[in-house]
């Protein structure tokens, strides 16, 4: 299962400057030779892996990236100066790839790993480099060449940093959409049309966390088909869980009873995701008087014996959700980093169950001719 971050940008390196046309001009010295300098070096475009990042997110607002250009060559034989190259860093794991070429660029797989992207163009040469014993004047000169430009995607395998459990029409969705800056994509789902729903937040620049709702925890996930084990493991990984509490809910129902209903699903399904630190959060607190609602909130936090790390918000009005996520950032900061491994799918078993011979073949027959329509093939996989 992947959760795949990927964002396209283009990186630009810097033209090489250009050699010049100059003579040598001094008063007593009447035919002074060529003095025009070289052209200065385009600057590059690396990108470099940085392990404090962890999204791509930045770069769906920062596309361009563009290094320096060499500057011209001057008289007096001085050269131009190189253009300064451009490091862009991204998150460890990033994958790039040429869009316009779809050539495989490379992985950064560790921290300060870098690559060249976009090489900064060639200098060109000044007219003192033409200068020979046949012609000691010469008036020519070379451009410096372009940079190089390209188009690249970058993608990322993201792991939920956050999980959201509650009930259906709790408000989940509601609370990703309402504090996210983007949507990853979520790649690899075969058996299955029911997707969690996934968000990055960004609390400030260059800061980010993957939050992603647990589908189907309640409707009978537990008995391990399809989507359910696997999201589960991807999830067992995250590192806080919000409980979403919906304090009005339309049913008429306790929101107390339905906590506990699912804590014990969630102790049922999964003790590792049951021992993570799990914080409350009420929403739907806009359909209260605001001392209803805490009174509400308290008196429910206390049956469930949770009085630390409870927060009351509206996803809706996004009412008290940003001390929520930087509260969320900080506890996140202040925990080891996990390292990405791609979780193996389940292994699905072939079975090879029936397969009939239609045909009665003679050991002599040439098994080179060999013709699929001569047997009657079933394959029977079981999970
Ligand atoms: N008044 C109010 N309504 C809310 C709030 N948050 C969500 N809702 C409403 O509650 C309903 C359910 O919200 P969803 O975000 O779809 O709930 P969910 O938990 O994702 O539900 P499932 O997708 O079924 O699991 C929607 O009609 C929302 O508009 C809130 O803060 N205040």
């Amino acid at each position: 299962m992947k959760f795949v971050d990927e964002v396209e940008i283009r990186a630009e390196a810097g033209d090489g400057g250009s050699g010049v046309v100059s003579f040598r001009r001094e008063k007593y010295v009447p035919d002074g030779g060529p003095d025009g300098g070289d052209g200065g070096d385009g600057g590059s475009v690396y990108l470099q892996a940085d392990e404090n990042l962890n999204t791509l997110i930045d770069y769906q607002f920062e596309r361009f990236h563009r290094a320096e250009r060499g500057t011209n060559g001057q008289s007096r034989n001085c050269t131009g100066k190189k253009g300064e190259d451009l490091v862009v860093k991204v998150p460890v794991g990033t994958r790039i790839t040429d869009v316009d070429t779809q050539e495989a660029l490379g992985d950064l797989t560790q921290h300060g790993q870098k690559i060249v992207v976009a090489k900064g163009g060639f200098h060109g040469l000044g007219n003192a480099r033409f200068k020979s014993s046949t012609n000691r004047a010469p008036r020519q000169k070379t451009l410096g060449t372009p940079g190089e430009v390209r188009n690249l995607k970058l993608e990322l395998m993201l792991l939920a940093d956050v999980g959201l459990l509650g009930l259906p029409n709790a408000g989940k969705s509601t609370f990703i959409r309402s504090v996210s800056a983007a949507k990853p994509k979520v790649a690899d789902y075969p058996f299955t049309t029911l997707i969690p729903n996934l968000g990055v937040v960004r609390p400030e620049a260059n800061k980010s966390f993957v939050i992603a709702d647990i589908p189907g925890l309640i409707e009978g996930a537990s008995d391990g088909a399809g989507l359910g084990i696997r999201f589960l493991k991807h999830l067992e990984r995250c590192r806080v869980l919000l409980h979403v509490i919906d304090v009005m809910p339309v049913d008429g129902s306790n929101p107390v009873d339905n906590a506990f209903a699912i804590i014990n699903e969630l102790h049922q399904y999964s003790p590792k995701l049951a021992e993570k630190p799990r914080w409350l959060v009420f929403n739907k607190i806009d359909l209260l008087p605001e001392d209803e609602a805490q009174a509400l909130c308290e008196q429910i936090a206390q049956e469930l014996g949770e009085e630390e790390n409870v927060y009351r918000i509206s996803a809706v009005n996004k009412l008290n959700t940003q001390p929520l996520i930087h509260d969320i950032m900080a506890l996140l900061d202040s925990m080891p980093k996990e390292k990405f491994e791609e979780i193996e799918d389940e292994e699905v078993e072939f079975k090879w169950d029936t397969y009939h011979q239609k045909a009665t073949k003679n050991d002599d027959d040439d098994w080179d001719d060999w013709d699929e329509d001569d047997y009657d093939v079933e394959v029977v996989y079981e999970r």
